[in-house]
């Protein structure tokens, strides 16, 4: 595409949630099979944590790190099959998944010249996926891509979000990791600017019972019936 716009036939999928509903093994998995491109969202919050914690900057302090929102320089590559995340060059895929930047990643991402920023280079992003895109995070229906074609809102309930999450932190203590989820999501849903949230006009879907297999095909159908106009 010579002036980066998406083709008429690509489709943006917008797809929020609180941590550990599936937001990301879903995303990934439609976008590979409908040959979109796919962006985590939350790995760039990540990363500008990351590189804030990297530099010593205070994250008691919201004016502090307003004033080094945009020095870091943050890439994703979008492709599904192999996502990508570095700042400044350096790849931080492993660095921004400790508990340290998890446990700060809240605070960094309610400052909302943070907040401007990735929302920026996340526009930029989709409007430049040629075929289109899915977009994961907590306000891409709200605020990143009100116009998105599909929104749709995963939740589960706290001891699935819990167990999920417990288990890929190898044996974990499920009940620690259930307060610190319910933590970090009070925050996320109580910050002044573009907090986590349902759009009116998403789909959700409680995946609580459901197996991974069943929401990406409840997910590739709704895209679909979207595609097909219905
Ligand atoms: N419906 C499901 N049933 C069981 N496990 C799931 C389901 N969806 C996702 N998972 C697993 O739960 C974990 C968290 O999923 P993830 O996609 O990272 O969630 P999120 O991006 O919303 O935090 C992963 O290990 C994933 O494989
Ligand atoms: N669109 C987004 C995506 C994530 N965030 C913030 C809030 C989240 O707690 C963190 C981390 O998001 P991430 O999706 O990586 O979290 P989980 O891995 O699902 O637990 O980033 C956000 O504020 N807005």
């Amino acid at each position: 595409m010579e002036n980066g716009a998406p083709t008429a036939k690509s489709v943006i999928v917008a797809i929020d949630g609180p941590s550990g509903t599936g937001k990301s093994s879903t995303s990934k998995a439609v976008a590979a099979q409908l040959g979109l491109s796919y962006l985590d969202t939350g790995a760039q919050y990540r990363a500008i944590t990351w590189w804030m914690v990297s530099n010593g900057i205070d994250l008691e302090d919201p004016t502090a790190i307003a004033a080094v929102a945009g020095k870091p320089e943050i890439i994703s590559g979008t492709d599904p099959a192999a996502p990508t995340i570095t700042v400044d060059g350096i790849d931080v895929a492993g660095p921004i998944r400790t508990q340290e930047v998890t446990s700060k990643v809240s605070a960094v991402s309610a400052v909302p010249e943070v907040r401007s920023r990735i929302t920026e280079l996340q526009r930029s992003l989709a409007s430049g996926a040629e075929y289109g895109m899915v977009v994961e995070g907590r306000d891409i229906g709200t605020t990143v891509l009100p116009d998105a074609d599909l929104k749709i809102f995963l939740t589960a309930s706290p001891e699935a979000r819990a167990a999920r999450r417990s288990g890929e932190l190898k044996g974990a203590d499920i009940h620690a990791t259930r307060e610190a989820l319910i933590k970090r999501d009070a925050a996320d849903s109580s910050r002044k600017t573009s907090p986590l949230a349902k759009a009116g006009d998403a789909v959700e879907v409680d995946t609580t019972e459901l197996t991974l297999a069943q929401v990406i095909e409840c997910v590739v159908t709704l895209v679909e019936e979207k595609r097909a106009g219905k």
